[in-house]
């Protein structure tokens, strides 16, 4: 059966093949740079779910995992200011090894906004993994330690992403038509 998605995107940007070997290349980096370290991934909600479960099995030193769920006020021309947390993690930070999961890097400000609130709980220390990164789009500077694919500035969906909370649910990251949102 074809899959619904294939019929709005306008190609496939990258195919899961290509994304599982760099999952599991972030997954052995993680691996090393935080063995012996009390390690927790975050997830933000809801974009990084397909990436956070891969990701999460191709790190082999012990973890914890949680979730967010965030909305940058102003979206659209996003701007500074503060992020709305929606849901918050479970988990007490403090003294812990912070990495924060997230599908997509835009103009910076969801990813600025969060950091700023999270070093308030003192966590030992903080970092940022993003699988998709737009460096074209940036609005703000924002320190990504991993990034998993830089890409161009085109509007992506699947294996997480959504346009209008649609085609999460494809396994590869396709390049959504101009006509399906202009
Ligand atoms: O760098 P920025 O310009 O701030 O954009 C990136 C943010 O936008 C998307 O979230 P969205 O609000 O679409 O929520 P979702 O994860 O539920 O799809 C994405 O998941 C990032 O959180
Ligand atoms: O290209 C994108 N796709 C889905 N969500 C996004 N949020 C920012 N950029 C994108």
């Amino acid at each position: 059966m074809q899959h619904y998605v294939e019929r709005d995107i306008e190609k496939i940007l990258l195919s899961k093949e290509e994304i599982a070997i760099r999952v599991k290349e972030l997954g052995e980096q993680i691996s090393k740079d935080y063995e012996g370290k009390d390690l927790i991934a975050v997830g933000i909600l809801r974009g990084s779910v397909v990436f956070f479960s891969d990701l999460m099995r191709e790190i082999k030193i012990p973890m914890e995992i949680d979730f967010m769920a965030v909305s940058s006020y102003g979206q659209g021309s996003k701007s500074t200011g503060s992020v709305r947390i929606k849901y918050d993690m479970q988990e007490d930070i403090r003294g812990k090894h912070l990495l924060i999961i997230e599908d997509i890097i835009d103009s910076g400000w969801t990813l600025h906004n969060l950091l700023e609130q999270l070093r308030g709980r003192k966590p030992e220390s903080i970092e940022l993994c993003c699988l998709l990164n737009k460096p074209d789009r940036r609005e703000v500077e924002v320190p990504v330690k991993y990034i998993g694919f830089d890409i161009p500035d085109e509007f992506v969906v699947g294996y997480g992403l959504d346009y209008a909370s649609k085609y999460r649910n494809y396994e590869h990251v396709g390049i959504l038509k101009r006509s399906v949102y202009e």
